[in-house]
């Protein structure tokens, strides 16, 4: 698959996006949204609406909370809690991170695969340092990223390259030789901004739309059918 991308020898790195394409950590997500509305004494939103509002960090996931809106207005009054609401999210968070989170199928095995061919990789994603870590490693996953990349290592976020372009820099790996994977739309255009080649994946949790809809140079349905 690589191969068909790059000459055989080009590609020296692959980039991961996290949630959505190796790991479905929605329900622990939700969980810590509806945790944290709850002691807001505010409805909860449940999973299906947690879903669509995951992929532009955190700070956006809590606004997007507070507002029922994916799409909210910059002075909605219900952001007037975001600094009541952050530490709820953070505190609820660190307790369900992990709890329900599974890899996807043929994730672990790609992940070895493509490693045992020489590929640097890496995980460039939106969700906090302080959450990314602890989850690789309770999914087992960890040892396999010689970088890892937060929402918050950068002032930037995907669909900025920045977090891309700093994995590639911190991979000793020129951009044109990375490939990115991601389930979300700003995977694609930080990819496409960074100068790289972009697979996605069509199982994860891009805001409710198809994602063959931003042209990614290919889909894949499964992790190892990177390295078939
Ligand atoms: O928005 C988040 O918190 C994480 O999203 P990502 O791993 O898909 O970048
Ligand atoms: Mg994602």
């Amino acid at each position: 698959m690589i191969a068909q991308l790059f000459p055989v020898t080009a590609c020296r790195a692959v980039l991961f996006d996290l949630d959505g394409t190796l790991v479905d950590s929605v329900p622990d997500l939700a969980a810590a949204v509806d945790g944290m509305l709850r002691q807001l004494q505010l409805p909860e939103a449940g999973e299906s609406q947690v879903r669509n509002w995951v992929g532009n960090g955190m700070v956006n996931l809590i606004q997007r909370a507070l507002t029922g809106d994916i799409h909210f207005a910059p002075d909605h009054p219900a952001l007037q809690r975001f600094d009541e609401a952050l530490p709820l999210f953070q505190s609820s968070y660190d307790a369900s991170n992990g709890q329900f989170s599974r890899l996807y199928e043929g994730v672990a095995v790609g992940l070895r695969a493509l490693q045992q061919q020489g590929l640097r990789l890496a995980v460039v994603t939106n969700k906090p340092e302080r959450f990314t870590l602890p989850l690789l490693e309770q999914l087992g996953i960890a040892d396999c990223f010689s970088v890892i990349i937060g929402g918050d290592t950068l002032p930037q976020r995907k669909p900025d390259p920045a977090p891309l372009l700093e994995a590639a820099r911190r991979l000793q790996v020129e951009p044109a030789a990375c490939l990115m994977v991601g389930d979300s739309r700003h995977d694609i255009e930080a990819a496409r901004n960074a100068g790289m080649k972009v697979v996605a994946v069509p199982y994860g949790y891009n805001h409710g739309d198809d994602i063959s809809l931003s042209q990614p140079d290919q889909l894949v349905s499964r992790i190892d059918q990177l390295v078939a």
